[in-house]
């Protein structure tokens, strides 16, 4: 069994888009709003700021009080959209309850969503022609890929069909010939499908929901869950220290996807300057 070990691929992918970011032209920008205070999207963005530092991209954190209302939201995001000194725009989520989230993203210039939620971006993804690849998913095809993971032709079981991980992680093994099957909430033989899956995403938020007797194998195992438990201590949806007996390839939390969510929202920041500039 082998860990994959996200941080050290994360540093080596940040330091590759530094070397890239030292010989642009301009410093790519990108801006996080953030609304209110959810302690997931806390720690995110205060990661977010020490990449951007590190790789020589500008970053901003635009906190926005709870109490904001949609239209200011939106006009917030419209005056990035209009300020060229700005490549990437991030809406952290979730949004207050009293906001319309879908049309806070739609909002979002598509060349300048860096999430790639924008249905538009969601469009061109599952057309098979993506623009901006969403970071969690695109995070994990990079560590599949770093770890000579063979998909073509392989089982590949998404658990979780949300927006942000489980829709485009599907289509991303789709488009790399994995027989690909989504399975939710209301799924009916989840362990069944599990026990076939020789590549297994967990994302369904709930702490080490998927134990050993569960897996296939020789699985490889991606492990999308942060859950902190009544300590503080982090665990992902995925029980790591009895699964990892049984997977060939499994991902720790912390120390996993995590970090290459963020690498990856550097990347597409770069990408999304470099366009900017038409080289
Ligand atoms: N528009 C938007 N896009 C997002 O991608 C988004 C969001 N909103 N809202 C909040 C969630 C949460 N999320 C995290 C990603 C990585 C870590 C991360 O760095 N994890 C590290 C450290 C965790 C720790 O030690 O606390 C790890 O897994 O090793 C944390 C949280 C992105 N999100």
């Amino acid at each position: 069994m082998t860990v994959i070990d996200g941080k050290a691929l994360a540093e080596r992918v940040q330091s590759e888009l530094k070397t890239v970011v030292a010989s642009m032209p301009i410093q790519p920008g990108l801006v996080a709003i953030l609304v209110g205070d959810d302690p997931a999207s806390k720690i995110y963005v205060s990661g977010k700021e020490k990449d951007a530092a590190k790789i020589g991209i500008k970053s901003e954190i635009v906190r926005l009080p709870e109490t904001i209302t949609e239209v200011e939201l939106l006009e917030t995001v419209e005056k990035y959209n209009q300020d060229s000194n700005w490549h990437g725009i991030i809406v952290q989520l979730p949004l207050p309850k009293h906001i319309n989230e879908e049309r806070v993203l739609m909002k979002i210039s598509p060349e300048k969503d860096v999430d790639g939620f924008h249905p538009t971006n969601m469009g061109l993804l599952w057309s098979g022609h993506p623009l901006m690849l969403p970071s969690t998913p695109a995070g994990i095809m990079e560590m599949l890929k770093a770890y000579n993971v063979e998909i073509e032709g392989k089982n590949a079981l998404v658990i979780g069909r949300s927006n942000i991980v489980g829709k485009p992680i599907a289509q991303l093994l789709l488009m790399a010939n994995a027989t690909v099957t989504i399975a939710h909430s209301r799924t009916k033989n989840l362990l069944e499908l599990v026990k076939n899956a020789d590549i297994l995403v967990v994302a369904i938020g709930q702490d080490r929901f998927i134990k050993s007797g569960d897996v296939k194998p020789g699985a490889v195992v991606i492990d999308v869950g942060m859950n902190r438990d009544a300590a503080g201590k982090l665990h992902g949806d995925v029980d790591f220290n009895s699964v990892k007996d049984v997977a060939s390839l499994i991902t720790p939390v912390p120390g996993g996807v995590g970090l290459m969510t963020r690498t990856m929202l550097m990347k597409q920041t770069v990408e999304a300057a470099k366009r900017a500039l038409n080289v």
